[in-house]
């Protein structure tokens, strides 16, 4: 059994852990206290935030993993800031982690454009990578493209730390791309939370199985290395009428990824997990289905989950390579960047010009 460790900073990370413990209790309101998870590995959750309010916003996340770092209302998306908070709370962090024992390994889960989330994901990452030898996996949510300059440059340079950073790999999840999920921004964060989340219990039950053939925490090790330290995951489920194939381009297509990708053009590696009725699972389809992607790609590591009776489902994790939707990203970041310092500067110029201006003045009555 795998000793799994969740980590949730920030206020998105904090939701998207949420939503994991609600899956993984089955969502009653008291499940948390007398159920018992659906994990098969045994997990530890704890949820990080500098803004009080936040952690009692959650609702399926016990109270005593629910860790406050003092800092007034959250650091206001200053990275800065933020960064400073971290230094000066590490050591109470990782005391934290290591009372609650040791791991095979870990995901940090937090926003790419807040300030708490994303200054703390990269530099908690590089703690834990330095302190502990578990393998260390970052989650970053990238922001909606509209949410204004600061979210913007906040996700470029996030993104390019964890990049260069430490971390075992990153999975990236893209809110602009995963919109079409609600029709406003309270079920947008809802649907993209527990997206994520069922796609996480597939992940870990997976990792955690005996599988028909193998894949197992080396070859996800593998996959997430590859190419930008960036991956994607992907999804499709069928029923008892679609054929495999089907399900494996779901989980390939733009309907089944959380980041805009042409994985047969742009990633680098991949893991393709099944799962279902041995009827539902035509090898010859799928071995024809993981050929043509690793022509492409390269390396396509594949495993099956056999369960009596169950449709078919199919996880896909992708490593990212050059790709067109990242560049896109970078150049609005960096257009992003440059405003913010042009209205520095113009600003800076006006209260020269008034303090030229008043130069020698005394008010007069
Ligand atoms: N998918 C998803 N994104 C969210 C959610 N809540 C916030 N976000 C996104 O997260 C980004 C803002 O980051 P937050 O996590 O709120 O910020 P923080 O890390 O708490 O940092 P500060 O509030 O600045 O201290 C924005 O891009 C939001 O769209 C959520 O529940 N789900």
């Amino acid at each position: 059994m795998l000793n799994v460790l969740l980590i949730g900073v920030g206020q998105c990370g904090n939701r998207i852990l949420d939503a994991i413990n609600k899956e993984a209790f089955g969502g009653g309101m008291v499940s948390k206290y007398y159920g018992k998870q659906k994990f098969t590995s045994h997990v530890e959750t704890i949820a990080i935030n500098t803004a009080v309010n936040d952690l009692k916003e959650l609702r399926f996340t016990k109270a005593r993993d629910r860790i406050h770092v003092p800092y007034l209302h959250g650091v206001g998306a200053n990275r800065s800031v933020g960064k400073n908070c971290f230094d000066e709370n590490k050591e109470l962090l990782l005391s934290t982690i290591e009372e609650r024992g040791d791991f095979d390994v870990a995901f940090v889960i937090a926003s790419a454009s807040g300030g708490t989330g994303s200054s703390f994901l990269p530099l908690l990452i590089e703690a834990m990578k330095e302190r502990y030898k578990f393998n260390v996996y970052g989650v970053l949510v990238l922001p909606f493209r509209e949410e204004g300059a600061i979210y913007l440059q906040n996700a470029i340079f996030c993104l390019k730390e964890v990049m260069d950073g430490k971390a075992d790999g990153n999975l990236i999840v893209d809110n602009q791309f995963l919109k079409h999920l609600g029709k406003d921004i309270k079920t947008a964060y809802d649907g993209i939370n527990s997206t994520i989340a069922n796609r996480f219990l597939f992940l870990l039950k997976a990792l955690d199985s005996e599988m028909m053939m193998v894949t197992d925490l080396g070859d996800f090790k593998s996959v997430m290395s590859g190419g930008s330290r960036l991956a994607t995951m992907g999804y499709g489920e069928g029923d008892k009428n679609t054929p495999v194939k089907s399900v494996i381009k779901h989980s390939l297509s733009h309907a089944g990824l959380l980041f805009e990708l042409d994985p047969y053009s742009e990633a680098n590696r991949a893991m393709i997990i099944l799962e279902g009725d041995q009827k539902y699972l035509n090898i010859n389809d799928i071995t024809s289905e993981v050929e043509k992607l690793a022509c492409e790609v390269g390396q396509v590591f594949k495993g099956v989950l056999l369960h009596k009776g169950e449709v078919p489902r199919v996880l896909t994790i992708l490593s990212i390579g050059a790709s067109s939707e990242l560049d896109r990203l970078f150049k609005i970041g960096v257009g992003a960047v440059e405003k913010q310092r042009e209205k520095k500067e113009l600003l800076s110029e006006q209260n020269r010009l008034i303090a030229e201006r008043l130069e020698g003045l005394e008010p007069v009555y």
